[in-house]
This record gives structure tokens, sequence and C-alpha cells, in this order.
């Protein structure tokens, strides 16, 4: 049997308080996560309570305070190789050009120019982009910024994928469309992904299984929701499934009373 692609086991991360530096901050506590292998498992959860921190100690960016974490079985210490990741934030390099944006990472691991080149421009045509390899990001969308960080990312063929809210900055079609490639994707090349997401819609839409956590602080997982809707999915459909529905109506009766008492939390800090 293959071992699970992220174990999080009894997870706690510590930081000095923002609001006043004398005291320590628990962001998340007694954390049990685990991501199979291909599987693609979601994290919803209440502003501020500890997704992009848990994301953080899978990419092996942070270690946490107490706990551990097994990529595959093996202990992580240190960057956790076997990941790729997208970001909310804009991930090209601004003075290269799409392709060679693309091309970055192989040849960061010394792939050879030409081998290099022929990956990136196959990566650029699957996401859409290939009469696009000469643009600079400013001459991009925003949507094809998007479509050029997953080729940056998938290029790189990682065994598992870290995604922290990657389409929230675009327009509802756009992001529709993103979805939908990125299921494909995920669908012909079966890797394990991680999603943090703040819309239960999409986390819904997207995942084999959804993970909801409480409001800080000393967040942790405190449901768990198998999707059991039929795959190949199209996102935009799956939503009008009564089963969806069902699924929706579950977790936000889970999620509704976290997410409002990370407001007040938020209320009291302003
Ligand atoms: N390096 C740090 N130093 C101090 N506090 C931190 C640090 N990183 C995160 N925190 C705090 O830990 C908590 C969790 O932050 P995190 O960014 O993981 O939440 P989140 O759920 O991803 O938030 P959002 O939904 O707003 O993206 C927050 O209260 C944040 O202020």
């Amino acid at each position: 049997m293959t071992d699970p692609a992220i174990v999080l086991q009894g997870v706690a991360c510590t930081f000095v308080s923002k609001d006043n530096p004398g005291q320590r901050y628990t962001a998340v506590q007694d954390v049990d996560l685990t991501v199979g292998a291909g599987e693609f498992v979601s994290v919803v959860g209440p502003t501020g309570c500890g997704k992009s921190t848990l994301l953080n100690v899978a990419a092996g960016l942070l270690a946490p305070s107490v706990g551990s974490v097994s990529i595959f079985g093996e202990p992580l210490s240190g960057i956790n190789r076997r990941a790729g990741y997208m970001f909310q934030a804009e991930s090209l390099m601004p003075w290269r050009t799409a392709l060679a944006n693309v091309m970055a990472g192989l040849q960061f691991r010394g792939a050879p120019e030409l081998e290099a080149r022929a990956q990136a421009q196959e990566w650029l045509a699957r996401v859409g982009l290939a009469e696009f390899g000469d643009r600079y990001p400013h001459q991009m969308s925003g949507g094809m910024r998007k479509r050029a960080s997953l080729a940056q990312t998938l290029v790189l063929d990682p065994d598992i994928i870290l995604m922290d809210e990657p389409f929230s900055a675009l327009d509802i079609q756009t992001r529709q469309l993103m979805e939908n490639e990125v299921l494909d994707l995920w669908h012909a090349k079966k890797k394990a992904v991680l999603f943090i997401t703040h819309d239960l819609d999409e986390a819904i839409a997207m995942s084999d299984r959804v993970v909801v956590l409480s409001a800080g602080p000393a967040s942790h997982p405190m449901g768990e929701f198998a999707i059991d809707l039929p795959r190949p999915r199209d996102v935009a459909e799956v939503k009008t499934q009564p089963r969806f529905l069902e699924l929706h109506a579950a977790i936000w009766a889970e999620l509704r009373g976290e997410v409002l008492k990370g407001y007040a939390q938020q209320l009291k800090k302003a």
C-alpha cells in the first residue's frame, strides 16, 4: 500500500503575538490531517483560523512547534521537495516571459536549456497559452497569469500540489474555467492536492474530502466530509445537483458558528 502523501500528527504552531509582542499566540493545535496519494482535500475555515499556516507546515516552510509531518512515509525536515505550490499572490517573475517563467524551475534544477524549453512549451499549450509564450506578465490578463503560474507549478511534476486560494482574485467565469482545468489536469495525473479556500462551494465542487477548521486560537479540524459527487465534474454544473446542496447544508451547519466566532474575534481586535 502507498503511504499517504501528507500526514500531520498532533501539530501545533505558536507565534509571537502580533497584537501583544510579549505574548505567544497558538494559531493551530492538535491538528491531525492526512492527504492520501492522489487525493484532493480542501481545508475550509473562518478567516484567520490557520489555513495558510497548515499549508506552510506541509510545504516545509514552517516547522511546527509541536507534532510531526511526514511526506509519503518519510519525516519532513526542511522544504518539501515533493510538493509544488500555488499561492494567491503572483508567482511570475515580471522580467521573464511566460515561457521563461515556466522554464525557470527546470533550469534551477539543472535541466538542459532545450529540454526545459520543450517541456515549458508543452505545459503552456496544456493550459491554453501556446501562443503567448513571449508575453511578459504585465502583457497578460489575470486569468492568463494564473494559467502561466499553473504551468510553472505543474511542469516540475510534483507528487503533491499545495494551493492557497489560488483563484480568489479572478472573476467568477475565469475562476470556473481555471477550476475545471485544474480538475482535468488532476484527473489525468492524480496528484495529491491540499487546497485552501474560503469558498465552501469551491471546496465541495473540487474535492474528495472537505476538512472544516474551527475558529482560532488553537484552531483544529472539527469536521470532515467525504464528497461523494461523481467525477468527472464540471464545477458550475455540479452545484445544481441535489447531493451538492445536501453536502453544502451539512458542512455549512458546522462552519457557520465558527465563521461567526472568527468575525467576532476580528471585530474585537479592530
Ligand atoms: N508569522 C506569524 N507571526 C505571528 N502570527 C502569525 C504568523 N503567521 C500567522 N499568524 C497568525 O496565526 C493565525 C492564523 O493565520 P493564517 O494566515 O494561517 O490564517 P488563515 O486561515 O490562512 O487566514 P485567512 O483566511 O485570512 O487567509 C492568524 O491569527 C495570524 O495572525
